[in-house]
């Protein structure tokens, strides 16, 4: 395999006051991948996904994306080259549809927005995509109802749709499944892999079933340092994983 890996971190180094949340993490995520990050709470996690989307910046370090040096970018110079992330916490509009939801991420100044504006021949299929991008996610039916109608993970569906608004090269979802119950976290599982079909997604969850069901290779994190990486099998069997995290977990 000769193709560089999407993405690589090098030595990368956050510190809060001379406290290093994120300490010299090398991480490397193959192309077509699903990688997901996991480890005990205050690992670091958070921050890595900070540092990758530029609303931090390293203190040391490099992030490298697609073959391209991005360490210090702003996140609006980050999220066009193809990164694109969906917050764990709900930040969506009540009173806006979820059309609007999705039209509003479409036009803006960090997604494809002002290519297709400027193009009229090429409104109408900006003005396809809040639907399909709606469809993909299970959401159709609702497009023109307001998000505060929508149950707890219709409104994370949404918030992926507006994720995959970008058509990004890389997909940052930060514990997708939290809060949820068995049901909408089975149906999570299930779009997920839809959604990273022929696409990189880099996930955060704290539930282990998510993890085993999605993931190509874990990284764990623990004191912001990169304890264990590999298949969820061989991570889930070393036994300073266990003693670190699962162990914990599975009492
Ligand atoms: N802005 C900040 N200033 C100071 N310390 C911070 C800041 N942000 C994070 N930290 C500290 O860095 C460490 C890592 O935090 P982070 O939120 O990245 O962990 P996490 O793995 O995402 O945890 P969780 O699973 O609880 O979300 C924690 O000890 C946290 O208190």
């Amino acid at each position: 395999m000769t193709a560089t890996p999407l993405l690589e971190t090098r030595a990368l180094t956050k510190e809060f006051r001379g406290f290093r949340a994120v300490s010299e993490v090398d991480l490397t995520v193959e192309r077509g991948t699903v990688h997901a990050l996991v480890g005990p709470n205050g690992a670091g996690k958070t921050t890595l996904f900070n540092l990758l989307t530029g609303f931090l910046t390293p203190s040391s370090g490099a992030v490298v994306f697609d073959g391209r040096d991005i360490t210090g970018l702003a996140p609006e110079q980050i999220a066009p080259l193809g990164i694109a992330r969906s917050f764990q916490i709900t930040s969506l509009f009540e009173a806006m549809t979820l059309r609007e939801h999705l039209e509003l991420a479409l036009a803006s100044p960090t997604g494809m927005g002002r290519q297709w504006w400027r193009s009229v021949s090429r409104l109408a299929t900006f003005r396809d995509r809040a639907p399909h991008l709606l469809d993909r996610v299970g959401l159709a039916d609702r497009a023109d109802a307001p998000a505060s109608s929508l149950a707890y993970g219709q409104k994370r569906a949404l918030e992926l749709a507006i994720a995959l608004a970008l058509d990004p090269k890389l997909l940052l979802l930060d514990e997708p499944t939290a809060g949820m119950g068995i049901e909408d976290v089975d149906r999570t599982i299930a779009l997920v892999k839809e959604l990273a079909e022929g696409r990189t997604v880099v996930f955060v969850d704290h539930n282990m079933h998510v993890v085993g069901s999605l993931a190509d290779r874990v990284t764990v994190l623990q004191s912001g340092q990169v304890l264990a990486e590999g298949s969820y099998e061989q991570v889930r069997a070393d036994e300073r994983v266990i003693t670190a995290y699962l162990g914990a977990a599975h009492e």
